[in-house]
């Protein structure tokens, strides 16, 4: 569904991504893990098209993404820090986006709905908390059932509750044929919901495994352990 092929992105002197090779597929949901500034938010900025590769390419569906813009409409994305026009109220920002969109499909405003996003709709962007951002990103992120979902530090600065129905929607997504892109730093809180590991250091792809054949070749029982294990294995 995405294939990213020797992909090199550089800022400056600094090597972001260094012949990256990836790929993805429908119904995964793949933890993209590694150290800060290993290059994550890059790689998910030049899938979205918002970073341009030096080199490589990466297609969607089997289109190169520079070819085609249309792919878009069929990725949602949340990035880590949700900026949005600060003097808009929430509704006016969904209504903004809605409209944009111009979709007349029906939306999926189950986390509309589970946040309770109504009683807040009145609220300026700029007077809102970082969690409650993160519930108008993540509800944006879903609105239109994407059959792609790239999710940026998904939880964080969510409260235990949000954190869980965000969680469940993500589960369900997958469930549902969706490729799912997520990165976190807690390992822990991927548990539940990932089916595939890929771990990047240096603006390099390290390993991509799905997490049955991690946990194995291990010999842990969860991907937190495995991935501990792993990189004290390698530090040896
Ligand atoms: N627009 C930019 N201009 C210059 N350097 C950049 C830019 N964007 C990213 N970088 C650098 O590229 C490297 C990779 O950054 P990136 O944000 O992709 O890392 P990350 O793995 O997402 O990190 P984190 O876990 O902290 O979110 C870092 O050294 C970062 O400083």
């Amino acid at each position: 569904m995405i294939e990213v092929k020797n992909v090199l992105k550089r800022f400056g002197k600094l090597l972001a991504l260094d012949n990256l090779d990836l790929e993805l597929k429908r119904g995964e949901c793949v933890a993209l893990i590694g150290p800060n500034g290993c290059g994550k938010t890059t790689l998910i900025k030049s899938i979205l098209g918002m970073v341009l590769p030096d080199r490589g390419t990466i297609t969607f569906n089997n289109i190169n993404i520079r070819d085609n813009n249309e792919y878009r409409r069929h990725i949602g994305y949340m990035p880590q820090i949700g900026r949005y026009p600060e003097n808009m109220s929430i509704g006016q920002v969904i209504d903004m986006i809605k409209h944009i969109r111009g979709e007349q499909a029906t939306l999926d405003n189950e986390l509309y709905e589970l946040f309770e996003i109504e009683k807040l709709s009145g609220k300026k962007m700029s007077a809102l908390s970082g969690g409650t951002t993160q519930k108008v990103s993540a509800t944006l992120a879903f609105l239109f059932r994407p059959q792609v979902l790239i999710l940026d530090e998904p939880t964080a600065g969510l409260d235990p509750v949000a954190a869980d129905i965000l969680k469940n929607k993500i589960i369900d997504a997958k469930n549902g044929g969706a490729l799912v892109l997520i990165t976190s730093h807690i390992l822990s809180e991927m548990e539940d919901m990932v089916s595939d590991v890929v771990f990047m250091q240096e603006g390099k792809l390290l390993l991509h495994k799905d997490v049955d054949a991690l946990k194995a070749e291990t010999k842990q029982d969860t991907v937190a352990r495995s991935i501990i294990h792993l990189l004290k294995s390698d530090a040896q």
